[in-house]
């Protein structure tokens, strides 16, 4: 990254990166790019929230300078436009805009819900109008209510209710939405990072279609930062939008390549004891010393790989230790999120994007990330990988 005196995501610059001598409990460096002089409080906005809260730079500051993308409509896209500015110049489809954005909304308060639980005994829960309810619960009816008020959608269900439950909308020019409420609810009392998937089928149909059938995909991650990731079939790259004190949704980050590095993310590891090809993956990983990032949680597990752009998600079944994750609420989503951020997913021997969704339970094991970690998993796990290369990459060898 360039050095401009700001610290953040790539060209969204908006939180000052103060040096020790730089810091003054009232006084913020100010987020012009270079920039060392100092604002004075009196220029910060009261967040609605949690009182004093950063200043958002001017729009003139962190517009891009990248490179034009090839799509005509992704060329008029902007790291600082809102979700709402995005998605009208990245589609035509003003269903799915009004979907995206009624997810969008949910997000922010399954944000919320999630900070704010109260966690003992099995469960962390929080209230939910005169309700108190379990996190996974409460966030699985918020999308629900969400996915009714967008008048676009036409079935929809999820992790918790594996039925298809009409949501009022058209099967003509409407969708149908798979979702996972809130994926490791079971890590929210260790404040890991947790997150919410959901992926979007046109029409009426979630079975009888593949992954590569998704008009759109996306993650609610709910960690230090809320963020929202999100991939649409007519544009390229995933895109990054993270929550503002002030709520909205701003475009912050795309991620268009996944190239090579050493990390890896190693998930079912029990089932090295009976799966000798996924153990000698293993050893591979350990003895070229990469590096081991895994929380137990897939949404930050998989959303690393697009954030830093490399390693390797696996997750891995045997016959003692079976394939848990759901192709339609996790694998298909997520699949769809890495391969348009320009990765790779496989179940050992295809796209995940390429599996036919027979039931709405059904499980698969899975890998993402760059090409050469698949080819290097497909080629360890059954002796072949359909992703040519010129050079081996394997830990078959
Ligand atoms: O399904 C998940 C979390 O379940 P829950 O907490 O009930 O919502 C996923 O996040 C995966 O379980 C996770 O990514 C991982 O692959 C699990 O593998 P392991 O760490 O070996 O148990």
């Amino acid at each position: 990254m360039e050095s401009t005196g700001i610290a953040c995501c790539a060209r969204g610059a908006i939180l000052p990166n103060l040096t020790s001598q730089q810091y003054h409990p009232t006084a913020l460096a100010s987020p012009r790019a270079g920039s060392t002089s100092f604002i004075s409080p009196k220029s910060l906005k009261a967040s609605s929230l949690f009182g004093e809260s950063l200043r958002i730079a001017p729009r003139s500051s962190y517009k891009s300078s990248k490179a034009p993308k090839s799509s005509s409509l992704v060329t008029k896209c902007e790291i600082g436009d809102s979700l709402e500015e995005f998605l009208t110049k990245s589609t035509t489809d003003k269903g799915l805009i009004s979907l995206m954005i009624s997810m969008g909304e949910a997000l922010r308060t399954i944000a919320f819900k999630v900070r704010t639980a109260s966690c003992g005994g099995t469960a962390c829960v929080n209230s939910f109008g005169d309700e108190q309810l379990a996190v996974d619960l409460l966030a699985n009816k918020l999308l629900f209510e969400a996915l009714q008020y967008s008048h676009v959608c036409k079935y929809a269900c999820s992790e918790e209710v594996p039925e298809l439950q009409d949501m009022g909308g058209p099967a003509d020019g409407g969708f149908s939405v798979a979702f996972d409420p809130l994926d490791g609810s079971s890590i929210v009392d260790t404040n890991f990072t947790v997150g919410t998937i959901f992926g979007v089928w046109p029409g009426d149909k979630l079975t009888g279609v593949t992954g590569a059938d998704q008009v759109a995909a996306a993650m609610g991650i709910f960690g230090p930062r809320t963020t929202y990731v999100l991939a649409l079939k007519d544009i390229p790259g995933t895109h990054e939008f993270l929550l503002l004190d002030e709520g909205k949704w701003q475009h912050v980050k795309d991620t268009t390549s996944i190239g090579e590095g050493k990390m890896f993310s190693p998930g079912n590891l029990r089932a090295t004891t009976d799966n000798p090809e996924y153990a000698k993956l293993i050893d591979y990983y350990v003895r070229e010393k990469y590096t081991l990032r895994y929380t137990g949680g897939m949404v930050p597990d998989v959303n690393q790989i697009i954030v830093k752009e490399k390693g390797i998600f696996t997750n891995v079944a045997s016959p003692s230790a079976k394939a848990k994750l759901r192709l339609l609420f996790e694998v298909a989503p997520l699949g769809f999120l890495i391969e348009k951020a320009g990765g790779f997913s496989s179940d050992g021997e295809r796209s995940v994007l390429d599996k036919v969704i027979k039931n709405l339970d059904e499980r698969t094991q899975v890998a993402y990330g760059s090409k050469n970690e698949i080819i290097r998993f497909e080629e360890t796990l059954y002796g072949s990988s359909r992703l040519k290369v010129a050079q081996p990459v394997g830990a078959a060898a």
